[in-house]
């Protein structure tokens, strides 16, 4: 079984990550892996905090020579913060309680976290919640893109809505992947341009925006999860993994809910045979996934996020020690963080798949699952 853990707080020491179950002979080296976290860290819209960090993964085991050895794999993320945070992060006893959070922001786990652990301080609670985490996920991300990749599979994640502005026309999976050239990780140029004026004026008006991304990936065989129970049908662990993630609200695969305008004669995908190639689909309106299963069209997921949720004109709320009425804490925040949210989504999505790969095909060496894949795929295309 392939797994990971992550820990850390967002002003602690680091980030660390353990995974586990991953095979060994997988190609990996830290380059790639940065490249990824660089890639999380950047985005049009982020705030301050990002200016501190900088991203490098330690790979502490489980690589050796360039590959992996089928070993746990244990990453570390150090927080460059964590030098003005050393007083109030201390394990050590002797609260400050002079620095207390006590103002719980609406649309942050301040207020349910502080009720559910009693904690005091709500910073016991945000420190955890915050997204930096997502951090420690794109590492473990990576691992699972590079396992892919060597099965020939490959993700392109691109921004299609920031506010108020959406990319009007369907983007190929090509033109997605050139989409990292954007500022918003945006592939269309026009859209991409209002998405950055967007963001200025929310800044400006001290308020802050979510938006849409999409993950398409190309190169899945069909039989990828199962439909014979409900926690390994894969449209679940999809919609499970990017509802992981802080601030996304909501997950459609394929047309999702714009399938429910339609009349069943426009909405599903009509079936096609190829000599020599296998089934497919004349239109792909089900985003590649039938039944928890993938039908070998290319998988389309979009997850939405919400608006970040700290404002420099902060909403109302109650102080948790007085209950008297007052504003929201205010922290130093991101105003949009849609591109951001995007690299971490395709970081889960390539985990998803990764364990739906190594539950059909099994094997402890790279070289034997691709063995094994390899066989399925003429399978496929001989039917
Ligand atoms: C990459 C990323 C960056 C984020 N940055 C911030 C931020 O700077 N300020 C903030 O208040 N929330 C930020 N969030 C959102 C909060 O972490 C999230 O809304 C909060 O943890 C509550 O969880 P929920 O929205 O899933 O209910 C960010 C989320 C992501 C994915
Ligand atoms: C640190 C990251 O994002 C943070 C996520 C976050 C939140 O509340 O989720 C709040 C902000 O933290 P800070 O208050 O330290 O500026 C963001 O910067 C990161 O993405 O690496």
């Amino acid at each position: 079984m392939l797994r990971f853990l992550t820990a850390g707080e967002s002003h602690g020491p680091s980030l660390v990550t353990i995974v586990e179950g991953m095979p060994a002979g997988i190609p990996l080296n830290i380059e790639f892996i940065n490249a990824r976290l660089a890639r999380r860290q950047g985005g049009y819209g982020r705030g301050e905090r990002m200016a501190i960090e900088k991203d490098e993964v330690e790979i502490l085991s489980g690589v050796r020579g360039g590959f992996t050895l089928g070993s746990p794999i244990a990453l570390r993320i150090a927080n460059r913060d964590w030098a003005n945070w050393r007083e109030i992060m201390s394990p050590a006893p002797g609260a400050k309680e002079d620095r207390r959070v006590t103002r719980p922001r609406p649309g942050h786990a301040d207020l349910p976290g502080g009720i559910k652990y009693a904690q005091g301080d709500l910073r016991n609670v945000l420190e955890r919640a915050s997204a930096r985490e997502t951090a420690a996920r794109v590492a473990a991300g990576a691992i699972a893109i590079a396992f892919l990749e060597c099965l020939g599979v490959e993700l392109a994640t691109h921004v299609v809505r920031i506010g108020p502005v959406q990319v009007k026309r369907e983007i190929p999976f090509d033109e997605a992947l050139g989409a990292t050239a954007s500022p918003v990780y945006c592939a269309d140029e026009e859209a991409s341009r209002s998405m950055l004026e967007a963001i200025d004026e929310a800044r400006e008006k001290g308020d802050t925006l979510g938006g849409i991304f999409e993950i398409l990936v190309r190169g899945l065989p069909p039989g990828l999860g199962s439909h014979v129970h409900w926690d390994r049908r894969l449209d679940g662990r999809l919609a499970q993994a990017l509802m992981s993630i802080p601030a996304i609200k909501g997950v459609e695969i394929g047309e999702g809910f714009a399938l429910a305008a339609k009349r069943g004669s426009e909405a599903h995908d009509e079936i096609g045979f190829t000599p020599g190639k296998g089934f497919f689909h004349y239109s792909n309106r089900a985003g590649g996934l039938e039944g928890g299963i993938t039908n070998g069209e290319i998988l389309i997921v979009r997850a939405a996020m919400k608006p970040i949720p700290t404002l420099r004109q902060p909403l109302r709320s109650v102080d948790w020690i007085t209950k008297e009425e007052v504003v929201a804490a205010v922290e130093r925040s991101d105003v949009c963080a849609v591109p951001a949210a995007a690299v971490v989504g395709e970081a889960m999505v390539a985990w998803v798949l990764a364990c739906a790969y190594l539950e059909k095909f099994g094997g402890d060496h790279l070289e034997e699952i691709k063995k094994r894949v390899k066989e399925y795929w003429d399978y496929v295309r001989n039917l």
